[in-house]
């Protein structure tokens, strides 16, 4: 087993003889050696692997260059001996995703020589036997020409776009495509140089440090701890064997899928006959379209489907997935606690509401969780696995492993309006309204944050989701109505300032491309292609002018600043308030659930980035000029942090803990 490189040393020293000299030194060996793969080889590892001179391969093994994904390129001739040995089309796909392939693939790319089920050592060693007394010239992959199609300046420029698409902004991908382009057209030995070049660029760039962050991020999240000290290795989950899906709207479908599709028994729970119909028939689909792509069996049998909540008497564990509505959800919990046995955790869907309070509604509230999924629920990476005050490290622990064996990134955090996720989100969605009232436009604003990295902006990412949503929620909360005594829609309340233009949109039908309308027009409902739209800025002046307010230019780095530090900011409480344990918690919600480009880091990590004094006066600045946006007030975390000389961010825990103490 090879994992490549030791990521932990690319900051300081490297340890080890360096490994192109070494490999040079295997390929050019008069005898032939023989690289036995078992586990896996990835990145260095199987660089290693492509010196030799055979490659045999447990049938288990995995092999790749990942170092695309940690924001490198294959850097120690990974790049030109692999499209040397199985062209180019398949190297760059290879390279540019740094996917790992299963050692069958791998056979069939001619990446291996053979593969078996036996010791994979011992089968090397016979082989090497067979082949001692072969030439060895002809398996010096340097010196193989590089197999390419007729048309390859038309497939690189190809690749090339596609892959500067795709990228969102991360240099690695699109240096990946230039080695394999050097491997293409210059003599070996020139190739290495480029490679040598490009990978000192990526090397020391801000964005490698950001993806090696972010890896370890991913990790450390799994270690997850609350603050009465349960921490996830001294807190046993108890295993799930058969769990229930109450509800199956959107949400609820895609869970029913993530759970059967992971070997599951689920009973799929909906109340009303023409709901369950439709949900039976688009969960089947969902599960053969998944099972085609896999090449597996559709899991369809493991799903047992029930109008009544009785139906779940048996099982180990249940997640609600109802109509956000916490009336609604009080009595599920509490019909849940009646029917279930008492051992059976309940965990709800909720994106925002109080775990507290319907755990209250349960006879063993220490079994209630909330278990946040992201839409759509069976695709998306991301758990927020929530605690309550009265919520067990046995109920965590078990709502984590659940999490891990549905193959999500699973976050535990605390108990508050929005969890971590939604309630950064909101000073992030209210700076893009207010941003808007004071002269910008829905394309603009989408278009800064498209450029820094964002798969949409926010206002195409409201008009998918659906602008009715956050309508419903605010009216709930009695935000989304108008003055009293005036009938106009306010722009302060409860003290602070307000932007009625969501509450306007959603009086005029627009909820975004559901009814072909919103902060875009679309060609018709349903349709995904967002055009700007006129009716929309004739809107927004006349709204401006009612209100009095003058429309300034607004540059790049306001949108950024302002719509990305109030979230930065937001971030810097959930940590002083416990909700987040650490910043690394924070960035992997933010990057798995609301598309943060991965190659800023997160949130936090970016903040560390650019600065926290940076961040901080910033933030003073548009403090002072919006006195009524508490969001904008620099909160006392980051205050302590940079009075503290802005530590790097590995070390922010402590001065976490301190604040918290004082508190
Ligand atoms: C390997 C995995 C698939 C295993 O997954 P699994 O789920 O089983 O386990 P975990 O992921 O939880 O891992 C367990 C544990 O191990 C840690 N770990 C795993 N891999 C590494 C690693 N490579 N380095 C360090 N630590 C690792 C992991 O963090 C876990 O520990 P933790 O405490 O965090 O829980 C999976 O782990 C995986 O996918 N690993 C990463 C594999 C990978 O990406 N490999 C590529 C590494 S990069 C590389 O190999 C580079 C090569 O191309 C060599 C380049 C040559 C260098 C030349 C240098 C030129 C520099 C030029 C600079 C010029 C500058 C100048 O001019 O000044």
């Amino acid at each position: 087993m090879h994992s490549g490189a030791d990521i932990k040393e690319f900051g300081g020293q490297m340890s080890g003889p360096p490994l192109i000299p070494m490999i040079h030194a295997i390929e050019a060996a008069s005898k032939p050696v023989v690289a036995a793969i078992e586990g896996i080889a990835l990145g260095g590892g199987l660089e290693l692997a492509l010196g030799c001179h055979y490659r045999i391969a447990h049938s288990k093994a995995r092999v790749g260059l990942p170092e695309v994904t940690l924001g490198l390129l294959p850097g120690a001739g990974g790049s030109q001996r692999l499209p040397r040995l199985i062209g180019v089309p398949a190297a760059l796909d290879l390279i540019t995703t740094g996917r790992h392939v299963t050692a069958a693939e791998a056979l069939k790319f001619g990446l291996v020589d053979q593969i078996t089920d036996h010791n994979t050592v011992n089968v090397a060693v016979k082989f090497a036997q067979r082949v001692a007394d072969q030439p060895l010239d002809a398996r010096r992959i340097s010196t193989y020409p590089c197999l390419c199609p007729s048309d390859v300046a038309v497939l690189f420029e190809e690749v090339m776009q596609r892959v500067r698409r795709t990228a969102r902004g991360a240099i690695a991908p699109i240096a990946c495509v230039q080695a394999v382009r050097a491997a293409a057209t210059l003599p070996y030995n020139q190739g290495m140089e480029r490679e040598r070049e490009l990978m000192a660029t990526l090397f020391t760039s801000g964005q490698a440090r950001a993806l090696q962050y972010f890896f370890f991020a991913q990790r450390a999240v799994g270690r997850w701890s609350m603050p009465s000290g349960a921490r996830w290795d001294t807190s046993k989950p108890r295993p799930v064997h058969k769990a229930a899906v109450i509800g199956l709207g959107t949400m609820g479908r895609g869970i029913t899928v993530a759970l059967a599709q992971a070997g599951f028994s689920v009973v799929a729970v909906e109340t009303q006959e023409k709901q369950l119909m439709e949900a039976k028939q688009a969960i089947s689909g969902m599960l053969e379209r998944g099972a085609k792509r896999r090449g597996v069996a559709p899991a369809l049998d493991k799903i047992n489907y029930g109008r009544n909540i009785q139906s779940v008497a048996d099982v180990d564990l249940v997640i609600e997935a109802v109509f956000e509505d916490m009336a609604l959800k009080k009595k599920v919990f509490q019909q849940l606690s009646a029917v279930c046995k008492p051992s059976t955790f309940l965990c709800s869907n909720t994106s925002g509401l109080d775990i507290d309070q319907l755990a209250c509604q349960t006879r063993n509230p220490e079994l209630v969780v909330g278990m946040h999924f992201f839409a759509p629920a069976h695709v998306m990476k991301l758990l927020e696995v929530v605690y309550g005050p009265k919520s067990s490290p046995l109920a965590v622990a078990t709502a984590m492993q659940l999490g891990k064996k549905i193959g999500k990134v699973s976050v535990a955090v605390g108990n508050c309006r929005g969890f971590v996720g939604n309630r950064m989100l909101k000073p992030y969605l209210e700076q893009a309204l207010f941003l808007l009232e004071e002269g910008a436009t829905p394309e603009f604003v989408d278009q800064v944050l498209e450029e820094f990295g964002f798969a949409m902006g926010v206002f195409r990412m409201s008009d998918l989701s659906g602008l009715d949503v956050g309508w419903k929620v605010r009216m709930a909360d009695g935000l989304a109505m108008p003055d009293p005594t005036t009938g106009q829609p306010t722009r302060l309340r409860q003290g602070r300032r307000y932007s009625p233009l969501g509450d306007l949109l959603c009086e005029q039908g627009r909820f975004g491309q559901k009814t072909g309308r919103g902060w875009y027009q679309y060609d018709k409902p349903g349709s995904q292609v967002a055009k700007p739209d006129p009716w929309l800025h004739s809107f927004l002046d006349e709204y401006r002018a009612r209100h009095a307010l003058v429309a300034h230019r607004i540059d790049h780095q306001e949108v950024l600043e302002r719509c990305l530090y109030s979230m930065i900011n937001e971030g810097f409480r959930i940590l002083e308030d416990g909700i987040a344990a650490g910043p690394e918690d924070i960035d992997v919600i933010y990057v798995f659930g609301y598309s943060w480009p991965r190659h800023h880091g997160g949130p936090m990590f970016y903040a560390a980035t650019v600065g926290l004094n940076k961040v901080l006066e910033r933030l003073e600045h548009y403090y002072q000029a919006h006195p009524d946006v508490p969001s904008l007030q620099p909160c006392h975390l980051l205050r302590k942090l940079v009075a503290s000389g802005s530590p790097p961010i590995q070390k922010w825990r402590e001065v976490i803990k301190k604040v918290r103490s004082q508190l």
